[in-house]
């Protein structure tokens, strides 16, 4: 079976509205780079972003952040949002698939329309190995460890990936699994496909550096 995700490094170029490097001038920059540094994909946030990364020419795993103050769902929550990112040039789409309460259809309608109406990839976006599992059964193409450490559920804010979870979901699943969060170096990068990776997104280590600042100051720079 062929897959639009091809096997190696998917950079994430996104930056939200209060990073200096918000907007689709930096974000097609950033892609740009990626390309040219060898990755092998991208994935970019929103309509305006997605169609700016495509000046590189690479696969696009395309989301839409909603943020509600009532659910917790926010990547890609709804029919409407993954239309408008496919619209707009992503191969593929990336939600949300947890169990976590949304409002509106489920993540099993969503990932068959996408499929169906929008003839997309769906990357399911998941933080447990049970949500892993649903994904696959519902028809995902890939299932990822995103949100691994962002749910309610999951270890919060764990510095490291989620190797074992990568591992396990890759032992059981037959569709392809990503590893994504805190994949933050290369060291990490190799380890995730040697616990059998498809691709592994980075996104932060990459294209923020703000946070990669940050992490220079804290760890480098005497008090
Ligand atoms: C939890 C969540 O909302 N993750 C987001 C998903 O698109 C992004 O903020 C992350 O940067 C992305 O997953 C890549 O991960 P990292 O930046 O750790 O390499």
């Amino acid at each position: 079976m062929s897959f639009a995700l091809p096997k190696g490094l998917i950079v994430s170029c996104q930056a939200r509205a209060d990073n200096p490097l918000h907007g689709p001038v930096f974000m097609g920059a950033m892609a740009l780079a990626a390309r040219d540094g060898g990755a092998k994909g991208l994935r970019a946030n929103g309509p305006t972003d997605i169609r700016a990364v495509k000046s590189a020419d690479l696969p696009v795993i395309g989301i839409h952040k909603v943020f509600s103050d009532e659910y917790p769902v926010y990547i890609t929550p709804d029919f409407d949002a993954a239309a408008a990112i496919v619209e707009a040039g992503a191969e593929i789409v990336a939600l949300d698939c947890t169990m976590r309460p949304r409002n509106g259809e489920s993540p099993e309608v969503l990932v068959r329309r996408i499929r169906e109406e929008l003839k997309a990839e769906v990357f399911a976006d998941i933080s447990t190995f049970e949500e892993g599992v649903a994904a696959a059964d519902w028809g995902a193409t890939y299932v990822a460890t995103t949100l691994s450490g962002y749910t309610e559920y999951t270890e919060p804010k764990p510095e490291f990936p989620d190797l074992e979870l990568l591992e396990k979901l890759s032992k059981r699943l037959s569709v392809p699994v990503v590893a994504e969060g805190r994949y933050n170096t290369p060291e990490w990068v190799r380890r995730g496909f040697e616990a059998g990776a498809h691709a592994v997104v980075v996104g932060t280590m990459i294209t923020n550096p703000r946070e990669i600042t940050k992490m220079f100051v804290r760890g480098g720079v005497p008090e």
